[in-house]
């Protein structure tokens, strides 16, 4: 089954005069329960790529569907909306809240968009922190643990709500080689137990080698893709 259809997407964006082409006529589709990076270098288009499937932002032309849904030009509402149910979000600086707990950084999306009880959402953040080894650290603040655990938090956040699809931005920009490789195995991990599509980003080669799927980009074009289509 198809999770992302994209058709003929293209993206501009002006400041002042200037017009910059971030995505030039992109078509390609990611079946559900793929493990898919998006590469290329700085500049590519891969974070307003992955802008787009989020809903964060609109094409200027093409058409996107994301989760069966028609996602090209949702309204704001809508947009949070369809976020909040199918996708979960990633980042490179792991954009965990310093304030609270690791516990509470995952159980913080619940809050924000299931109207679950306080038990049944217990229960479910500790599965996903006990699924991404980090149940004994729950009382910490981010402060208190390594970046790879940070982004083990975040892939527990961000799988907290059950989406349909993880997208990951740089997921692993800001760790050493060796942490970045057990974050991605950590996030196959997850694919493989919990269904889950990942789709992410990066310009590390060897990252790369490490999804079952590509999609480079070069200047805003698509220049190949690999793997299942
Ligand atoms: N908000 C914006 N305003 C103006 N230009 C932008 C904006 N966002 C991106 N661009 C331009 O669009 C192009 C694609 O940028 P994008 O951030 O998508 O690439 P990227 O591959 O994610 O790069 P990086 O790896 O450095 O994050 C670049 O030329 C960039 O300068």
């Amino acid at each position: 089954m198809i999770l992302i259809k994209a058709d003929r997407l293209s993206k501009s964006y002006r400041t002042g005069e200037v017009e910059s082409i971030a995505l030039k006529n992109i078509s390609f589709s990611v079946q559900s329960g793929a493990f898919a990076a998006i590469v290329g270098p700085s500049g590519s288009g891969k974070s307003t790529l992955l802008n787009l499937i989020g809903c964060l932002d609109h094409p200027d032309q093409g058409s996107l569907l994301v989760c069966d849904t028609n996602v090209t030009s949702l309204s704001r509402t809508e947009a949070a909306d369809f976020r909040g149910k199918n996708i979960g979000f990633i980042f490179q600086d792991f954009n965990l809240i310093p304030v609270l707990t690791v516990f509470e950084n995952v159980e913080y999306p619940l809050l924000m968009v299931r109207n679950w009880p306080a038990a049944k959402r217990r229960e479910r953040v500790l599965q996903m922190l006990e699924a991404v080894g980090m149940r004994e650290q729950a009382d910490k603040k981010p402060d208190q643990i390594s970046g790879g655990q940070k982004q083990r938090v975040a892939v527990a956040r961000a799988l907290v709500g059950e989406p349909r699809l993880v997208l990951a931005d740089e997921p692993t920009a800001n760790l050493d080689h060796d942490t970045a490789y057990r974050i991605l195995t950590l996030m196959k991990q997850m694919r493989d137990n919990f269904g889950t599509t990942f789709l992410f980003s990066t310009h590390d080669p060897k990252i790369m080698q490490e999804a079952e799927q590509t999609f480079m980009l070069e200047d805003g074009h698509l220049t190949t893709t690999g793997g299942a289509q």
